[in-house]
């Protein structure tokens, strides 16, 4: 099974360092991590370090991969639309990045079957360019789990989608996680579905971690009002759910 850990993982652009001293014991096998932070925090920049999309200081630790190469798959938050390609063509490219362009009838099955979970079925001969924000934002995932990575990085996954389509993509990434054993690191805006969908909280600000641990320890009046500047409470609700509420600035 694969674990992910990081030590003193750092990122600069040019001669300016965003990012310091992010450290994580061990990410384990079918575990679901929140990143959170305010705008700017450096979240994007993290992940693009662990997929070796930038460089930097420090270690990104990777055990137990049965494939190394296709390990680490980076969701990014900007869905660039390339126009040319049709949802169905899109996702086989990237099925087929880094391997033989050989097209096997089991890995069009897969992406069927892909589509269909992530209901875009209907999609799949329409081209990128026609597509809404939120339905671009789908077949962006789409094109990652096609790629079946044993470490995922979803940034801010979410953020064009309607409130249906947010529990089912998350609560549908939850459970191919617990049972593919994928490890998900998920950059979040909306701290309720870190408390709803993540074990794990990682809180970063001003380009340092500034703590990590379990969501419900993390996820706090104190940590909201230091690091987000926002008065709120977290609250039970009457099926046991925590619930953040945001009362307003804090003074
Ligand atoms: N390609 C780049 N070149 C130079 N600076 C960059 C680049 N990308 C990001 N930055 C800077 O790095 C810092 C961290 O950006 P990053 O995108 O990692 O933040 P984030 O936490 O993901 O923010 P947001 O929540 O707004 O998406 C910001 O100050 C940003 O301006």
């Amino acid at each position: 099974m694969v674990a992910l850990g990081l030590k003193q993982v750092g990122a600069s652009y040019g001669r300016v360092t965003v990012l310091s001293n992010v450290g994580i014991e061990t990410l384990k096998a079918g575990s679901l991590t929140a990143v959170v932070g305010p705008n700017a925090a450096g979240k994007s920049t993290l992940f693009k370090r662990i997929a070796g999309l930038i460089s930097g200081p420090g270690l990104v630790e990777l055990s137990g991969s049965a494939n190394n190469d296709r390990a680490i798959c980076y969701m990014p938050q900007d869905t660039g639309a390339n126009a040319v390609l049709t949802v169905y063509e899109s996702v086989l490219l990237a099925a087929k990045q880094g391997g033989s362009w050989r097209v096997h009838d089991g890995e069009l099955f897969e992406i069927d079957a892909i589509l269909r979970a992530l209901r875009i079925e209907d999609l799949a001969f329409r081209g990128l360019g026609e597509l809404s924000g939120g339905q671009r934002q789908l077949v962006s995932l789409a094109q990652a789990l096609v790629r079946k990575p044993e470490v995922l990085l979803m940034d801010e996954p979410t953020s064009a989608l309607d409130l249906h389509r947010q529990i089912e993509v998350l609560g549908f990434v939850r459970d191919l996680a617990g049972k593919t054993g994928m490890i998900v690191l998920v950059a979040l805006h909306d701290l309720n579905h870190a408390l709803r969908y993540c074990e794990q909280t990682i809180v970063i600000a001003g380009g340092n971690m500034v703590v990590s641990g379990e969501t419900e320890e993390v996820i706090n009046s104190d940590m909201l009002r230091e690091i987000y500047k926002v008065q709120a409470r977290i609250e039970t609700c009457s099926q046991g759910q925590k619930f953040l509420l945001v009362d307003g600035i804090a003074p």
